[in-house]
């Protein structure tokens, strides 16, 4: 039997080796029923190894996660009705046709396809294209398919390995309306995704892992809180580059004679403090746009702390990075 638990999935000091390779190491994430949870980080971050152990395809090295409280790796079939997959690298037998395809997976997944034709309909996989073989199918027909046995028996969770890879912009306003309404119904999803706006509209909380590791976990509103300051200063002598002091540990860019510095929120006053000691004149501050934050925490892994992680955290006001 699995356990009840709160969360629809809990991975707990997930560690998953291939032989001397890290792909995740000591990975903690919960996400709640309902939720629509971003997984974001750069190439080879750990991501696709985290949605394969979560759906029973790899055994993990150390930890343990459960999905809807039961072991994915050992109760895969069992757990099949209830997920829904998107892999990455969606591989299809080339000698079916779509409509074969989708029958097939269909069986595997133990559940009645209900939502097949609705889905085909809404996302333009016309009779024709399904009565083709997958053989003839272009990469966003493929995805199409994809997303269509990943969502067709109306799983209480789907998980989607960069869902919109390869999808033109209107197919991709349709995925968002249905993610919307798989949100709608209460049911939840888990997103891995390389396309910040798209995890900025569609998520709730995100987590950001970098070279195996959990860099932060919270909802978007509070990284959006947590972000740098971006500070731009231009001298009064006109001449570019120099020693900034202390303030150099932020790295600043320099174009021209204006050094641009990234500092966290809590850092920013007594920065400004040390570099109006220079000969400044004139010193603009604004929030780091998302992406830029976001590019930063991908670069250095700086750790931001985003509060208390909590479920459902949208309306997390806190300034910054409380205790
Ligand atoms: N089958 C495998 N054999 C050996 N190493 C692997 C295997 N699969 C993944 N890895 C390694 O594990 C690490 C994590 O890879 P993973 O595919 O999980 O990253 P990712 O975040 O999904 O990356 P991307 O954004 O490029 O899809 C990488 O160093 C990768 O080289």
């Amino acid at each position: 039997m699995g356990e009840r638990t709160r969360n629809v999935i809990d991975i707990v000091s997930l560690t998953k080796r291939y032989g001397r390779t890290v792909g995740v190491e000591g990975l903690d994430i919960g996400v709640g029923e309902g939720e629509v949870f971003g997984f974001l980080g750069p190439n080879g971050a750990g991501k696709t190894t985290t949605m394969r152990c979560l759906v029973g395809l790899l055994r993990p090295t150390a930890g343990r996660v459960r999905v809807l409280g039961r072991d994915p790796f050992s109760e895969h079939l069992r757990l099949a009705p209830s997920l829904g997959y998107l892999p990455g690298e969606l591989r299809l037998y080339p000698e079916l046709t779509g409509r074969e395809t989708l029958r097939l997976l269909a069986a595997l997944q133990g559940a009645p396809a209900r939502l097949q034709d609705e889905l085909c309909e809404r996302l333009s996989l016309s009779g024709a294209d399904l009565d083709r073989t997958v053989r003839a199918y272009s990469r966003g027909m493929k995805q199409k398919l994809g997303l269509v046995q990943a969502l067709q028996h109306e799983p209480e969770l789907v998980i989607l390995d960069e869902p919109t890879e390869g999808l033109d912009p209107l197919v991709q306003e349709t995925f968002y309306a249905l993610l919307a309404e798989v949100r709608a119904a209460g049911r939840t999803v888990l997103l891995s995704s390389h396309v910040l706006p798209e995890v900025q509209r569609t998520c709730e909380r995100v987590a950001i892992v970098r070279a195996g590791r959990l860099v932060t976990v919270g909802s978007v509103a509070a990284l959006r809180e947590a972000r740098a300051r971006k500070v731009r200063l231009t001298f009064a002598d006109g001449l570019g580059r120099r020693p900034l002091g202390a303030a150099d540990r932020w790295s600043p860019a320099w174009h021209g004679d204006q050094a641009v510095l990234m500092i966290p929120p809590d850092r920013t006053v007594a920065a400004l403090r040390e570099l109006l000691a220079l000969p400044v004149r004139d010193l603009t501050v604004e929030e780091a746009g998302l992406d830029e934050a976001f590019l930063d925490l991908y670069r250095n892994g700086m750790v931001v702390r985003t509060g208390p992680d909590d479920q459902n955290n949208q309306n997390n006001r806190n300034r910054g990075t409380p205790p």
